[in-house]
């Protein structure tokens, strides 16, 4: 879940690009990363760390021209080194730039692909890197005039290529602004419009709120297995590239990935949220009618919109017991285990009068690892909680992830093989609560009944493309569980086009 940005406009972009970029923080804080076409050339600025601190003024200042891409990373494959932050760029043909959110689940074999058959290198473990190639070469098959048939052909070929979860934004050289989303749609991508004088700017992005900051109007979202052509006009193509596309984008984008504020597949987060908050409370009074909950609590920040709706339907009052350090970021996307336990200290503290001798419902929105759970109630105990009951408005976590959701190790996931009473008693609470699955579907489809099917792996372990066994999990969690990431540090030196670093200054 990185965030990806791209802006076609009558003026310069890089302001925009930042503030879009800026406001998809949430989905990435790793690497960040902008691509700008200018004058037959592009200009790049990329580098690990916040947005704020990857861009200063001096590079703004050289970012220049009309047209750009942007990205905010969180690494779902390879290393977290600067080498892999994007955009990612190659030459042929024509000068290509793209920026990718998601996960290709058939990476390894494409990598051969590409370098027995297409004869292209990949110089880093990046899937990124990869999607960016193939597109180039199916590209590069179009002769020298390109229609914008011609780059839907491409992405068709693309699509019978790659597997997995990708949302795409890329730049062609002199041609325009393209993205795609795979044919499951499992992650999110929309684009928009904003009136200029006598034209119009087109931006594409993960999620509406960049749409929102940067003044454009919603148009919709980017179907599955559909791709967005602008040219340089800024005229909008758009045309379905898949063979059999079904909408099933990734719940969990639903639960906690994307902000509130953000409608994606004509589904308001915030709505979709407070119809989890609902459902839960039903749940929690079924099974338990004569429940003796004093009071409400929920986990900074995302489970505030369900745990607010919990507690009115229960009745119960709510009330804000822990505050956020608002410097400290998401601690489930920060890279390793360490840094995640000690920054849950950091980031919650409690406020005693609302715990003292009472008994306490905690809502969070979902239980990952567990690292934040079992830290918060040892809080809620230490502040003097009476009884301490733990609510999740998603069901239990169970399976890897493998779409772009950095969560490759089962064993990692603390319900793995655990019934939700084993969960409850070794996070320490009197009584826990989950969402049923059927719920939490029926949360989000009551809000957008159009959405027929969601990929829901990480609580059913039903890998929507159909391309995951128990021996690719087994190669993932070889590469990727914690200890594995550590040594992969990744090497820093960047192949390819300059990038601006803060040396040259
Ligand atoms: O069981 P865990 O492995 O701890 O993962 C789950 C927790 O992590 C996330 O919070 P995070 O701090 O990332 O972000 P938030 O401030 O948006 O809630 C999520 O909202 C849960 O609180
Ligand atoms: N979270 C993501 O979307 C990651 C994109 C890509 N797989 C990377 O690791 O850079
Ligand atoms: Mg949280």
């Amino acid at each position: 879940m990185c965030g990806i940005v791209g802006l076609m406009a009558n003026q310069a972009v890089n302001q925009a690009l930042y503030d879009a970029l800026t406001v998809l923080q949430h989905r990435g804080q790793d690497a960040a990363g902008m691509m700008t076409w200018h004058d037959g050339r592009f200009l790049l600025r990329k580098s690990n760390g916040l947005v704020r601190d990857v861009f200063h003024s001096r590079h703004m200042t050289r970012l220049k021209g009309n047209l750009g891409i942007g990205h905010i990373r969180y690494p779902t494959a390879g290393s977290s080194s600067e080498a892999e932050s994007q955009p990612f760029y190659v030459n042929s043909p024509y000068g290509l730039t793209l920026a990718h959110n998601g996960n290709l689940t058939n990476s390894e074999q494409l990598k051969q692909e590409l370098y027995s058959t297409d004869l292209r290198h990949i110089n880093t473990s990046s899937d990124s890197e990869v999607l960016l190639n193939v597109f180039a070469h199916e590209l590069g098959k179009q002769g020298h005039t390109l229609e914008p048939e011609d780059i839907f052909d491409a992405v068709r070929r693309v699509h019978r290529r790659c597997q997995g979860g990708y949302a795409a934004v890329a730049i062609i050289n002199g041609f325009g602004l393209v993205a795609f989303r795979d044919p499951h749609g499992i992650r999110p991508v929309v684009f928009g419009t904003r009136e200029t004088e006598g034209s119009q700017d087109v931006m594409i992005a993960s999620e509406s709120v960049a749409l929102d900051v940067g003044g454009f109007e919603l148009a919709r979202d980017l179907a599955p297995g559909e791709a967005i052509f602008v040219d340089m006009q800024g005229q909008i193509h758009t045309q379905s590239c898949a063979d059999r596309p079904v909408l099933s984008p990734c719940i969990f984008e639903h639960v906690y990935l994307a902000r509130p504020d953000s409608i994606l597949d004509g589904a308001y987060v915030y709505g979709t949220r407070m119809q989890m908050g609902r459902k839960l409370g039903d749940r929690i009074l079924k099974e338990w009618p004569e429940h003796d909950i004093d009071v409400v609590i929920p986990i900074p920040d995302t489970s505030r919109t369900s745990a607010l709706e919990l507690a009115q339907h229960l009745g119960v009052t709510f009330r804000e017991g822990f505050m956020k350090n608002r410097y400290i970021g998401r601690t489930f996307i920060m890279p390793g285990q360490t840094q995640r336990k000690k920054s849950v200290r950091q980031k919650l503290n409690a406020i005693d009068i609302e715990f003292a001798g009472k008994n306490v419902l905690l809502v969070d929105d979902s239980i990952v690892r567990g690292t934040t759970c079992k830290q918060i109630i040892q809080m809620a105990r230490e502040a003097g909680a009476n009884k301490v009951y733990f609510a999740s408005a998603a069901p239990p976590v169970r399976y890897p992830n493998v779409y772009g959701i950095d969560m490759p190790v089962a064993s990692e996931l603390i319900a793995h093989g655990r019934s939700e009473a084993e969960v409850g008693e070794l996070i320490g609470a009197d009584r826990i609560f989950y969402q049923d699955i059927d719920d939490l579907k029926a949360a989000c489809r009551e809000v957008n009944p159009q959405i027929e099917q969601f990929d829901c792996s990480v609580f059913d372990g039903q890998y929507i493309t159909g391309d995951i066994d128990d021996s690719y999990l087994a190669v993932l969690e070889a590469a990727r569980n914690d200890a594995a990431k550590d040594l992969s540090a990744g090497d820093h030196a960047l192949v390819g086009m300059h990038n601006q670093d803060d040396e040259l200054d």
